[in-house]
């Protein structure tokens, strides 16, 4: 075995060698499935280690993750910082580490920020491809930062939507993202709006108490997407709120266990799918304080062993697992192995 010093892969070689999410689905989606497998699967991956930076409102989390299938060995390093007005910095900063699994040795330091983003955006797109009603016209995304923009990119690319919705707690926020991704979006000036027959709604927020309510969602909430876009508001019947919210909601905040993105009413009355059912139970506020039943987790779907349901209401909580740092990582240095 080579004792080469480890490779340095910065965030533009990243973002040069995996320039869509898309890119990624494929290794995903079998990551996904063998981590719900169990044993069976080989995907060893521990609860993340999470470590709070308490005088500045920050944490550090530990992610490492081994894919027999993939035969790849990596630990991401990310911190995330809440909002501060005084700071510069992006919220989240990532690195990743990948191994050789055969012998330990470190093979390489890749930029964390981009894999982070592009492989979070393509696992909401594997559970909204499952989840979503069909037809599905109109995307919702609540949030204007660097997960709005990846959302974006991949589900633009990826689903056939109509109308593209943002929402952001500052609206000029939303307005300068708006402008700079080159497709038609209409930023709206509450949630509520925004919300409103939207099929498909991405939250991606630094909120820490919830922004998208049950009670926008029709009694019942069994609703598929089809009713809801051919229904005009004034055409809604007497015992149905005249706001609906999507029937798919990708829920890719809130991570720590005290945090919420979506209310206890939402959370209960759809069907919840997680990443991780472990982690869900240890870290989604989301989760944890609503008492809501998980349903699945997104590998069960994708095996096949739990329905999906798209023409329910559904919510994916997304926390973030290892192996897709794992999987996007080998991706990148496969590609700058083989030169590109
Ligand atoms: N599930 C996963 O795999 C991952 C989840 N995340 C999470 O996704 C979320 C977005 O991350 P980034 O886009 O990187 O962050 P960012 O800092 O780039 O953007 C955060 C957005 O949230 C808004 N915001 C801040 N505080 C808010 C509040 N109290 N209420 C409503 N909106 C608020 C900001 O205006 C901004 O538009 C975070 O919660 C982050 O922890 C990030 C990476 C991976
Ligand atoms: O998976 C991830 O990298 C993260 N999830 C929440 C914060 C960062």
């Amino acid at each position: 075995m080579s004792s080469a010093p480890p490779v340095f892969i910065s965030a533009a070689d990243v973002e040069r060698l995996l320039p869509r999410a898309s890119l990624l689905l494929p290794g995903l989606e079998a990551a996904l499935s063998n981590f719900s497998a169990g044993p069976a699967g080989g995907v060893e991956q521990p609860l993340r280690a999470v470590l709070r930076v308490r005088p500045y409102r920050g944490f550090l989390g530990v992610m490492p993750a081994y894919s027999a299938a993939d035969d790849a060995l990596s630990t991401k390093l990310v911190t995330f910082y809440e909002p501060r007005g005084d700071s510069a910095a992006p919220s989240h900063q990532a690195t990743v580490l990948l191994f050789d699994p055969r012998c330990g040795a470190l093979r390489a330091v890749l930029d964390g920020a981009v894999i982070t983003a592009k492989r979070t955006a393509a696992v909401s797109a594997i559970a909204t491809k499952l989840l979503m009603p069909r037809p599905a016209a109109v995307l919702c995304i609540l949030g204007a930062g660097v997960q709005a923009r990846s959302h974006y990119e991949a589900f633009t690319e990826l689903f056939d939507f109509t109308e593209v919705r943002l929402w952001n707690r500052t609206e000029q926020r939303a307005l300068q993202l708006a402008s700079s991704v080159g497709g038609a979006v209409r930023v709206c000036g509450t949630v509520r709006d925004a919300v409103c027959g939207a099929d498909v709604i991405v939250t991606v927020t630094m909120a820490t108490a919830p922004i998208l309510f049950g009670e926008w969602v029709k009694p019942g909430a069994h609703i598929n997407g089809k009713l809801l876009t051919e229904t005009a508001p004034g055409l809604l019947m007497e015992n149905m709120r005249p706001l609906v919210a999507g029937d798919a909601v990708q829920s890719v905040g809130a991570s720590r266990p005290d945090w919420r993105e979506l209310d206890d009413a939402l959370m209960k009355s759809s069907v919840l799918v997680v990443d991780s059912r472990e982690a869900a139970l240890a870290e989604s506020g989301d989760v944890i304080l609503s008492g809501a039943e998980i349903f699945a987790e997104l590998g069960e779907l994708l095996k096949g062993t739990k329905p999906a349901q798209p023409e329910k209401t559904t919510v994916f909580k997304s926390l973030g697992m290892a192996v897709e740092d794992t999987v996007a990582a080998k991706f990148v240095y496969d590609a700058w192995s083989a030169g590109n």
